[in-house]
């Protein structure tokens, strides 16, 4: 089952998701994939994985490290399926990272690895843009690489874990303008999500909803406004974004 939430008649609405990825009502009307207002698909803590893959470490030119380095980013960053994110003005490098979401489905405190697993309610697809003119080393607060509004699109559906038959093995894929630009699978995270679910879950309490978006494979690049970038997670959705200016954001907002 895919799960979403989108904007209808103002009202934020759970929808499931049909396998032409168009959202389906509870009393069964479509609305097509394209024309859908899609939201992100739940709310919760924003835990997020950095240098998680070890050839994307090493194309910053960093160790991985040899504990998670997870930062929290606040709900302002979210973004749903097929909308806008502003790179800001006079910035150099503004970077797309396709990344596997493990999504919380019930409760979880002190939970084992070997536990882990279970608590996993779904996964979906994120996009954490980074500015890397702000980059320096990663021990430190990264609020203006990772925490402007719009900057993390996710979605467009939560596909339920057990539909997800090893989600240690999924291709990831980024296209800018529909050119493939960044490849990477899942089996290469350097730590897996069950240590993820046991790491977090020791310092504090994970809620349904939480989301934890587990890193990203190597392959940057740069994105200008205009570009339209789709990440992709194999079996688990393909969220596209449209990057516009700072000016044309703002000016969105009045
Ligand atoms: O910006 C970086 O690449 C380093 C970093 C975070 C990286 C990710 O989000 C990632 O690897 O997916 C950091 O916070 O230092």
């Amino acid at each position: 089952m895919k799960r979403a939430r989108i904007l209808f008649n103002g009202e934020l609405t759970a929808v499931t998701v049909n396998d032409n990825n168009d959202a389906v009502l509870n009393d069964g009307t479509v609305i097509a994939e394209a024309e859908a207002n899609w939201q992100p698909p739940c709310d919760g803590k924003i835990f997020v994985l950095g240098l998680n893959y070890a050839d994307h470490a090493a194309e910053l030119a960093f160790k991985a490290p040899e504990e998670p380095l997870v930062f929290l980013k606040g709900p302002n960053t979210l973004l749903g399926h097929r909308k806008n994110t502003y790179r800001p003005d006079g910035v150099d490098y503004m970077h797309y990272e396709c990344e596997l979401v493990a999504i919380i489905g019930k409760t979880a405190k002190n939970v084992s690895r070997e536990e882990a697993m279970d608590y996993i309610g779904g996964y979906t697809v994120g996009n954490d843009y980074a500015i890397r003119d702000y980059l320096e080393n990663y021990y430190r607060p990264n609020l203006r690489v990772k925490s402007r509004d719009t900057c993390t699109p996710v979605g467009p559906y939560i596909v339920d874990a057990k539909d997800v038959a090893d989600p240690h093995n999924l291709a990831l894929k980024t296209y800018i303008n529909g050119e493939l630009k960044q490849s990477g699978n899942t089996s290469d995270l350097v730590f897996d999500i069950p240590y993820l679910v046991e790491y977090l879950s020791a310092i504090m309490t994970l809620e349904p909803g939480d989301m934890i978006f587990t890193g990203t494979p190597e392959g940057l690049a740069d994105v200008k406004p205009g570009d339209e970038i789709v990440t992709e997670v194999e079996g688990v959705g393909r969220l596209v974004n449209t990057i516009i200016s700072e000016t044309d954001y703002l000016a969105s907002l009045n």
